[in-house]
């Protein structure tokens, strides 16, 4: 196996993932020019370790990116000899893509023919270029990008692919081939050889699909496998903004924040604050009577529901339960104290929640409520638990010192595999750790500033609120740590180390809507901080 190819077994992933990847590869400091490079030489080095007395080769190009790496691999094999000739599906004024507008123009600069063929007649009068002229074709036409069913002049150039003798190299997907369910609704390309990008695509391994796919080699593009367990602007994929037009109150998240004690009244209010200002219809908390009544007279934005007596008890679980039932997410733990009684009744919320299919964040006092009565078994697959260091140690019984943060990962990763049945971790830290157990994300947004009280019940809240959108529990979690850490950096930009939990709350907007507006990702190593992105 050359360094370029990897073995694999499985580890097929789907066209979002791929997406997600690629963004966070670039958050991470990696130049997509230097993606597309690796690319496309793994595919020229392909044509000449599968086909090394071919002369002629034919590089059959799209506009898109999978175009650009068929245009590297034109290169190469330029420079290596061979007589390469592009045909270009459109017209090198339509290029929009700075990677293949980049790589249009080194092409033009050098002795490659480019044919421009943006209609079909303008291919066919090429046509013999695909046969006899190629020894060798490369479809670099349409990769993860394909929409639809197929439109001229790609259709064609299938066509005249396939029928072609040539020995065939497809660049990523086979073009014409779903990536993701390795459906073919019209044509597709059906190579000797289909060189993938970092992972196989779920749609390469389907059943039926090697007529198209032919040998897949998947090419290593330096993408290292830390990336795929950095939590960055990719994550936000995950996130379904989408608000329909006909929604009414309620319908973008009502989340049931439960917390509060004669003690502490401050810290359940913040994590219903922040669920908020993450971007949900509803924040109800029930609490304690005397608390209850100071959020409703401090902030009228939210529904403060009273409980008698001064602690959360046995005799108030009907009455939550009423709101567990309308309510999408159940956030459950901070300031509620550690009262026997208490802890009981959290043990009792949290099993019923769970039981009616309910989405639980189970945070501070009541996470060692769980340790305490060895109730891990209700850390299931709809659960996320946010822990700090010691918090986790109440949990599992271990105590993380493992300080570099990718092997702290992996210590957390198996703790959680051996002890829990398929929740999700957030380990708050300097650098937080994710993980159910099989799969696991580090986050290193956030500073030590956010050492302030009040940031853990900060991103309690901005968790629970991504649990109403975002399908998968890990990914809520992971984009929720990244959110928070960022709203922190960008108010310790803002106020130096004297920022307060309201200030990073206040915040949590003005990152969403830079988080939107950056088209493409500054890159920026993770060591000069989040704060670049923040710009
Ligand atoms: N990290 C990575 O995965 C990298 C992947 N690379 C390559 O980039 C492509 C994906 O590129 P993208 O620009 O998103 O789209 P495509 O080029 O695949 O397709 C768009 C291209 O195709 C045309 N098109 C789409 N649908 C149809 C249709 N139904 N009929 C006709 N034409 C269609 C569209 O007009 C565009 O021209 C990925 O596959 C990799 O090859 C990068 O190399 C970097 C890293
Ligand atoms: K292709």
């Amino acid at each position: 196996m050359s360094i370029d190819f990897r073995n694999w077994s499985s580890g097929a992933i789907t066209t979002l993932e791929m997406r997600v990847i690629d963004r966070n590869a670039v958050y991470m400091g990696i130049d997509r020019h230097i993606l597309m490079e690796n690319a496309g030489r793994s595919v020229a080095t392909v044509v000449l370790e599968k086909y090394p007395s071919a002369r002629r080769v034919l590089v059959v190009a799209g506009l898109g990116d999978n175009g650009g790496d068929g245009l590297v691999a034109a290169r190469y094999l330029h420079s290596w000899s061979r007589d390469v000739k592009v045909v270009l599906l459109g017209r090198i004024s339509d290029a929009r893509e700075e990677l293949v507008t980049d790589n249009l123009g080194i092409l033009k600069g050098i002795n490659i023919d480019i044919i421009e063929a943006p209609t079909q007649y303008e291919l066919l009068a090429s046509q013999e270029l695909f046969h006899p002229w190629a020894e060798v074709i490369i479809d670099a036409i349409i990769g993860t990008g394909i929409r639809g069913i197929l439109r001229e002049p790609q259709a064609t150039a299938i066509e005249l692919i396939n029928k072609s003798s040539a020995y065939k190299v497809a660049v990523d997907i086979p073009s014409g081939l779903d990536p993701d369910t390795g459906e073919v609704r019209d044509i597709a390309v059906k190579a000797h050889v289909t060189v993938t990008m970092h992972r196989p695509k779920t749609g390469l391994i389907k059943e039926g699909v090697n007529q198209y796919v032919g040998e897949l080699m998947v090419a290593d593009i330096g993408v290292p496998e830390e990336v795929e367990h950095v939590v960055g602007p990719g994550d936000l994929y995950y996130l379904n903004y989408a608000r329909r037009a006909d929604s009414k109150k309620g319908d973008n998240g009502r989340i049931l924040f439960i917390g509060g004690s004669r003690e502490f009244t401050g810290a359940i209010y913040l994590a219903a604050k922040a669920a908020l200002r993450t971007g949900v219809d509803l924040s109800i908390v029930m609490a304690p009577r005397d608390v209850a009544r100071d959020i409703r007279a401090h902030d009228p934005s939210i529904i403060a529901m009273p409980l008698d007596g001064d602690y959360l008890a046995l005799n108030h679980i009907d009455q939550i339960m009423e709101q567990v039932g309308k309510s999408h997410v159940i956030a459950i733990g901070p300031g509620l104290g550690l009262r026997e009684e208490t802890m009981k009744a959290v043990v009792e919320l949290v099993s019923r929640a769970v039981g009616i299919g309910k989405r639980v964040v189970i945070d501070a006092d009541a996470i060692k409520a769980i340790g305490e009565l060895r109730r891990q078994d209700l850390i299931t697959k709809n659960v996320v638990v946010t822990p700090h260091a010691g918090e986790f140690k109440w949990l599992t019984g271990v105590d993380v010192t493992e300080e570099k943060p990718w092997s702290r990962a992996t210590v957390v990763r198996d703790t959680v595999k051996s002890i829990l049945r398929g929740g999700v971790v957030l380990l708050k830290g300097n650098v937080d750790v994710i993980t159910d157990g099989q799969r696991y994300k580090v986050n290193f947004t956030g500073n030590p500033g956010m050492t302030v009280g009040g940031t853990g019940d900060v991103l309690t809240g901005v968790v629970s609120a991504l649990m109403v959108k975002v399908q998968d529990p890990l990914e809520a979690a992971a984009i929720g740590a990244f959110i928070t850490g960022l709203a922190g950096d960008l108010t310790v930009k803002e106020l130096g180390y004297h920022i307060t939990p309201v200030d990073v709350i206040e915040n949590i907007p003005k990152v969403f809507r830079k988080l939107m507006s950056v088209d493409s990702v500054i890159a920026s190593s993770i060591h000069s901080q989040s704060l670049m992105l923040i710009g």
